[in-house]
């Protein structure tokens, strides 16, 4: 059975459709990425997946045993605060010192906890959020643009971790990015949105083509693929901000 199986979604504000008839699932260890430009019902998808949007229509059936750890995109944490991210960690429960330790170390930065979260790099907050979200031994992780503010090598060794979670902790990952084209290569599928699907389908791992090299350098170990768009139809809007590569959307 699917962790979740997601069918004619629509979600409306006001006269505004922000999701028309969607249907989305994701099966135990599968790793999918929801890709779509800024403003396309990406994180409404999310959060109707996961209960905390209300829907118009469809209907949502999520495995009774469903874990979800979720990373958000943003968080903001007051600079002034002390909040070392052991303590973080422990908010707004209270976890037992050894869970916590793990988590980091699960996610490679058990060295930073007794560091302030306000003086992380944003890959070593990343990571503390990925640890957090592990706190709850999820059978799904969502990641809401969890890479962004990261420079390339930054993202591809986030996703070589999230591969590698996905292999020792067998759970699947929900990975969402207004990054059209370039996604992560251990994604299983590859979803585009617009407020519809547009698409899907798998990434192009092609890593010794030429114009791979050129877009990727080589400092990514493969964990970065791209993912062409099949659309067999086209939209009026202006949000895509990256045209550099020649797919319509
Ligand atoms: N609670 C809300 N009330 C009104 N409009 C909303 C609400 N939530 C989302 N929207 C609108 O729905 C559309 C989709 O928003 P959403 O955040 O799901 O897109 P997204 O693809 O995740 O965008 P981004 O890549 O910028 O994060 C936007 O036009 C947004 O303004």
């Amino acid at each position: 059975m699917s962790l979740i199986d997601a069918t004619g979604l629509t979600v409306r504000h006001g006269d505004h459709t922000v999701l028309q008839s969607v249907d989305f699932s994701i099966d135990a260890g599968e790793i999918v990425t929801i890709v779509g430009p800024n403003g396309s019902g990406k994180s409404t998808l999310v959060r109707a997946l996961v209960g905390a949007a209300p829907l118009q229509a469809g209907q949502i059936r999520r495995s009774p045993d469903l874990r979800i750890g979720y990373v958000p995109q943003k968080l903001h944490i007051e600079p002034t605060l002390p909040m070392p991210v052991l303590r973080f960690l422990s908010l707004p429960q209270r976890v037992p010192h050894d869970l916590a330790m793990e988590a980091l170390a699960r996610t490679g930065v058990a060295d930073l906890a007794a560091r302030p979260m306000s003086g992380l790099s944003g890959g070593q907050f990343q990571r503390v959020l990925l640890a957090r979200a592990l706190l709850t031994r999820p059978n799904l992780l969502v990641l809401d643009e969890a890479t962004q503010g990261l420079d390339q090598p930054g993202s591809a060794a986030f996703y070589r971790l999230i591969e590698e979670l996905r292999e020792t902790m067998g759970c699947a990952v929900l990975m969402v990015s207004h990054e059209l084209h370039v996604v992560m290569s251990a994604s299983d599928r590859v979803v585009c949105l617009n407020g519809h699907v547009c698409c899907h389908g798998t990434p192009d791992i092609v890593a010794s083509a030429p114009e791979y090299r050129a877009l990727f350098g080589t400092g990514t170990k493969g964990a970065l693929a791209l993912y062409r768009h099949d659309h067999d139809h086209h939209h009026d809007h202006d949000h895509d901000h990256d045209h550099s590569h020649g797919a319509e959307h």
